[in-house]
């Protein structure tokens, strides 16, 4: 599904990581890992096509995402470390916003429904500001249960989540490679008794 090819990046005059070759296929889950700095962000910002690699190409279905990345982007769902949710709205309303944005569509029901599945019941219609961390972060993650995109590139998804919102994230990265879906993230999270076909991309903090 998704082929890194040679990719290098280098960012103020540091060269984070040099010629990077993986591939991920339909159905896999892999982690990046590596300290504060080593590039983990900057390498998904790369292939998810937000900022441009110094060398290197990133294929997605066997065509570099840059010649038809509006088709790349229908199939990519990406969640980063800032959640990306508007705090002035309320969790129902970044749900429906989000929806009539990437043309998915989902009724009220369907929303409340999911967003009490999440652990928000009562907490749907009052502005995001005034919600948890976790609270928050599980709105941003109600993407993940709304859309068809095939590939997930999701950084630190499991941050400020209590145990139960982790064991929901991780039964839905279950249910979305189970689906064909393929899964690219970065977490302090052990997730290898979870996904025992995790694969692993170590990146080391180079000076
Ligand atoms: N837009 C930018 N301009 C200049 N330097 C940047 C930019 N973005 C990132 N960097 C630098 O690139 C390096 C890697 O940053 P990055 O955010 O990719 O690391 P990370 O591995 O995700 O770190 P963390 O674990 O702390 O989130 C850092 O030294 C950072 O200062």
């Amino acid at each position: 599904m998704l082929e890194i090819k040679s990719v290098t990046c280098v960012k103020q005059d540091r060269c984070l990581f040099e010629s990077l070759s993986f591939s991920l296929q339909a159905g896999q889950i892999m982690q990046v890992e590596g300290p504060n700095g080593a590039g983990k962000t900057s390498l998904l910002r790369i292939i998810a096509g937000f900022a441009r690699a110094d060398e290197g190409q990133i294929c997605f279905e066997g065509q570099d995402i840059s010649r038809d990345y509006d088709t790349f982007a229908e199939s990519l769902l990406f969640i980063g470390h800032k959640t990306g949710v508007n705090q002035q709205l309320t969790a129902y309303e970044n749900v429906q916003y989000w929806l009539q944005v990437h043309g998915y569509g989902a009724d009220e029901e369907e929303i409340y429904t999911l967003l009490g599945q999440l652990g928000l019941v009562g907490l749907e219609d009052v502005p995001v500001r005034t919600l948890s961390a976790g609270q928050q972060r599980r709105v941003a993650l109600v993407r993940l249960w709304l859309n068809k995109a095939r590939l997930w590139i999701l950084d630190e998804p499991f941050t400020a989540l209590d145990k139960k919102g982790v064991a929901l994230l991780q039964q839905q990265f279950e249910s979305h490679l189970a689906n064909g879906g393929a899964i690219l993230l970065t977490t302090h999270q052990d997730l290898t008794t979870q996904f025992s076909s995790l694969k692993t991309l170590a990146l080391e903090y180079r000076h």
